[in-house]
């Protein structure tokens, strides 16, 4: 998979791409991922990015010439699957979106700024636009960051363990069960007997009622979807 990723402040974006899984995940080849200094595709003097809005109003708009051209020259060396504009009123991110984009080859985030991109970027490039909730963040980078982590661990090879990534929270709509590792008893703090019967067939049945009834008490809505 090829993450190309439109911003005006890559210094923001850069680490969570250095540690951990993401780092490794490129670092073995099974992402890689671009970042595009919007700044790079200006014309005058000072690069810059945004203008004042039509019609007034508080807040400057990321205009469309910068995105126009690097955009195009991206879609000019290969074709993109997604090109997905990070947004507060976008589609709100679940693991089911994560899961429909770590099937893309090719993508594009374009992280906004100031009050967001001029609207004929929206209706023209863009053809997915994606929140990660609702609360206003002052750029799309952050929201970049969480899509990509939430997108790129899914990408088969990344997790050491295969199956780690479909047991997780919100794989099947239920939120996962407890888990507990040594020691056995901890002050008095046990963990359930079931998971040392070594009866398989017990250990996971157990383990979906746990994912049922936790979901039923934090989440029910996960059930009814
Ligand atoms: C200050 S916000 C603009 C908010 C916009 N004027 C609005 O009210 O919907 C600047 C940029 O941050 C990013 N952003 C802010 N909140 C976000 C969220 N919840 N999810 C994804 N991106 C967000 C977007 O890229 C947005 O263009």
């Amino acid at each position: 998979m090829r993450i190309d990723i439109i911003t005006v402040l890559p210094e923001l974006l850069k680490s969570p791409f250095e540690a951990s899984i993401l780092k490794r995940a490129i670092e073995a080849n099974l992402v890689e991922v671009h970042f595009h200094n919007l700044r790079d595709y200006t014309t005058d003097n000072y690069k810059s990015v945004d203008d004042y809005q039509f019609g007034g109003g508080a807040g400057m708009v990321m205009m469309i010439e910068p995105i126009d051209k690097c955009i195009s020259g991206l879609q000019a060396q290969r074709n993109y699957d997604e090109i997905i504009y990070m947004t507060p009123d976008g589609e709100r991110l679940n693991q089911s979106i994560a899961n429909q984009i770590s099937l893309k080859e090719n993508i594009i985030i374009l992280c906004g700024h100031y009050k967001g991109v001029d609207q004929r970027v929206r209706d023209t490039f863009i053809t997915r636009e994606i929140s990660i909730g609702d609360y206003v963040l002052s750029g799309g980078e952050l929201g970049a960051a969480v899509l990509c982590d939430a997108v790129i661990r899914l990408i088969p090879g990344v997790l050491g363990n295969e199956t780690s990534a479909l047991t997780d929270s919100f794989q099947d709509n239920l939120l996962a069960p407890p888990i507990y590792t040594r020691p056995r008893d901890y002050k008095g703090m046990k963990v359930p007997e079931v998971l040392f019967s070594g009866n398989f067939g017990e250990i996971e049945k157990w383990r979906e009622e746990q994912a049922y009834q936790r979901t039923k008490e934090r989440r029910p809505d996960l059930l009814n979807d």
